[in-house]
């Protein structure tokens, strides 16, 4: 085998697969930490309990899962209006200079803010789809006032560059499309949809803001973007990256080789990096090329790891 092919391969995750082990549900530790668990019968296909659960145990089980993720659905859901709110009154009230950075600061808050949020969900395996409700109904907002149905002038004021509603179907909605992505596919589980969303949200919200700012010199071949926001992206989507998977470490959702794991997700966030610098934008919205090419690189050095059953 060729050096370059060994090289290549050793990042695989096939050589490394001992490196990640997702915790099993049945493990000591839960896989939502305890002062989430509002009761300890959770439902029984998730733990391997020793003793057989009596029916009432199981209704309990199950309904309390779901009056769990029914609550944290509408909390956080609650928690996405009362954000483009907050922006759109600090805004309104000059409080925010700049109306592209109050959009910035709802791109980058609102996903990681949703991430962050996962483990308030059960450990039912549907807990994944009451989550992705509230990016999907948030999808539902942006298409009906996108295509002027109604009017939402706190939200087109707080997400669109230049108050035109009709922006809303194209960034916007694809943020929401990826959030709905992440959080059905890979979930708690897998550190593909967190890191997907650290540069997409983190890298890329971050890289426009420093960019506009302080970006004097341009990148070559894309006069459009530069190095101060490229090298913002790496930097931010490589740390916010690190400090997601670290979260859900810490909360016992999966235990990483933090050398090897730093490495892989250095690369990642510079292959994001390089996509978002590109002149695609025009064929392809940062808000899908900077996820996409986040997602094939992390799932080529972490592999796709799903729960177990
Ligand atoms: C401004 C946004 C995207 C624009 O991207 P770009 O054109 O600047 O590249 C983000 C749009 C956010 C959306 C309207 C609301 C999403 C809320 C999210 C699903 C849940 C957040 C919950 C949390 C607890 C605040
Ligand atoms: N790598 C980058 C990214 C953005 N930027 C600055 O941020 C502005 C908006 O970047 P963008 O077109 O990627 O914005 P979004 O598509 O992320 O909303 C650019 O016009 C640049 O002024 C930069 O200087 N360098």
């Amino acid at each position: 085998m060729s050096l370059s092919a060994s090289a290549i391969l050793s990042f695989t995750p096939s050589f490394h697969q001992s490196r990640i082990s997702v915790l099993r549900r049945h493990t000591k530790l839960p896989s939502s930490p305890d002062f989430l668990n509002v009761r300890r019968s959770w439902p029984t296909h998730l733990y391997s309990f020793n003793t057989t659960p009596c029916a009432l145990q199981h209704f309990h089980a199950q309904h309390g899962a779901l009056l769990q993720d029914a609550g944290a659905t509408a909390l956080v859901m609650a928690g996405a209006y009362a954000l483009v709110l907050a922006f759109d009154n600090l805004t309104n009230r000059n409080l925010i200079e700049q109306q592209n950075l109050s959009r910035k600061l709802v791109h980058v808050l609102s996903g990681l803010l949703f991430l962050c949020s996962w483990p308030i969900f059960s450990t039912m395996r549907e807990a994944r789809y009451f989550a992705a409700l509230v990016p999907l109904l948030n999808c539902i907002r942006l298409v009906i006032n996108g295509l002027s149905l109604s009017t939402d002038e706190g939200l087109v004021k707080s997400v669109t560059r230049e108050g035109n509603p009709d922006e809303l179907l194209r960034g916007p909605l694809y943020y929401v499309l990826v959030l709905i992505l992440c959080a059905t596919i890979f979930w708690r589980e897998s550190p593909i949809g967190m890191i997907s969303l650290a540069m997409m949200c983190g890298g890329d919200g971050v890289a426009d803001i420093m960019g506009r700012r302080y970006g004097v010199l341009k990148i070559p071949y894309n006069q459009q973007k530069s190095w101060a926001g490229s090298i913002s992206m790496f930097v931010f989507g490589f740390l916010i990256s690190v400090g997601m998977l670290y979260y859900y470490s810490t909360l016992g959702y999966f235990q990483l080789d933090w050398a090897w794991t730093v490495e892989r997700v250095a690369l990642v966030s510079l292959v994001a990096t390089i996509v978002e610098s590109l002149p695609i934008t025009d064929i392809l919205d940062d808000n899908l090329s900077v996820p996409l090419s986040s997602m094939l690189m992390a799932f080529l050095f972490f592999g796709y790891q799903y729960p177990s059953r």
